[in-house]
């Protein structure tokens, strides 16, 4: 396996004096290629934060991020450039983000614009959407609020694609959406992993979804990673009782399990 990522004791703080918020805590994980890693935690845990710093989006307070063997905690100019093509994020409610008034085509064709691939970025652009299950003719002169959740999501994971990443970073990528559509967007990641060979860290608060796609889960509390591993030792052998208060919350997965 050869690793894509790596963190090392992250940290990341808020404010200044008595002011101060340690949002995330000496943070330390690295992801293979090719895997499907879910960081789970509750509202305020850190998740974000993490997420953000991740895809450079945050400066670092302290600790070192390595992507690909490069360190790029303090990238810059290029280098940043460079960061965001191989690294893509699709996040919580991305919609809301956009122009309304605009049609799908105009919000992804901004998107190739950036990637100046001129007339070849149609094909890209019909490629992303394949691999999300959409093509043009379904989705392009359509506005936002024509269409459903689930394909505004799997729009904006298709979107990410076009960049053609090697990690995509999905934060609560399905919190917007309801269970059976939850599901297929958990899919496509699934299916962007075992066809595409991608690596994807997925942000949920849901331990329930955690166990459905991760390879391996991460667990997030107040700002400290406080548990990681295989999915199956985290969720049928929880070490931290967090972790077993977490799973304490989906009796259900006790039971099928
Ligand atoms: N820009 C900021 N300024 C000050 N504090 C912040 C900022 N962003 C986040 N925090 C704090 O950092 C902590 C972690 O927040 P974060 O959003 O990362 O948690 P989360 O686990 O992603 O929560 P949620 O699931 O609700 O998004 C919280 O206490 C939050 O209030």
């Amino acid at each position: 396996m050869t690793e894509i990522l790596k963190a090392e004791h992250l940290t990341k703080t808020f404010g200044h004096g008595k002011n101060v918020v340690e949002a995330v805590k000496d943070v330390s994980f690295s992801l293979e290629e090719r895997e499907l890693v879910t960081v789970v935690g509750e509202s305020g845990s850190g998740k974000s934060t993490l997420a953000r710093m991740v895809l450079r989006l945050l400066p670092i307070t302290s600790g070192k991020l390595t992507f690909q063997g490069e360190d790029v905690t303090h990238a810059r100019g290029r280098q940043t450039a460079q960061y965001w093509q191989d690294v893509q994020a699709v996040f919580q409610d991305p919609f809301s983000a956009f122009n309304q008034f605009f049609t799908v085509r105009r919000l992804l064709y901004r998107s190739l614009r950036l990637l100046g691939t001129g007339e070849k970025g149609k094909e890209r652009l019909e490629e992303a959407l394949g691999h999300v299950g959409l093509t043009g003719k379904d989705v392009l002169d359509r506005f936002p609020h024509q269409l459903s959740g689930g394909q505004r999501q799997r729009i904006m994971i298709a979107r990410a694609l076009m960049m053609q990443p090697k990690l995509l970073v999905a934060d609560e990528a399905t919190s917007m959406l309801d269970a059976s559509l939850r599901v297929n967007v958990l899919n496509v990641l699934k299916d962007l992993r075992d066809e595409l060979g991608m690596t994807v860290l997925f942000i949920t608060h849901d331990i329930g979804q955690a166990n459905y796609v991760a390879d391996r889960v991460l667990v997030m509390e107040n700002g400290l990673m406080v548990e990681q591993g295989s999915t199956e030792d985290v969720i049928y052998n929880p070490q931290h009782e967090y972790t077993q208060k977490l799973l304490a919350d989906v009796p259900k997965l006790h039971q099928t399990g």
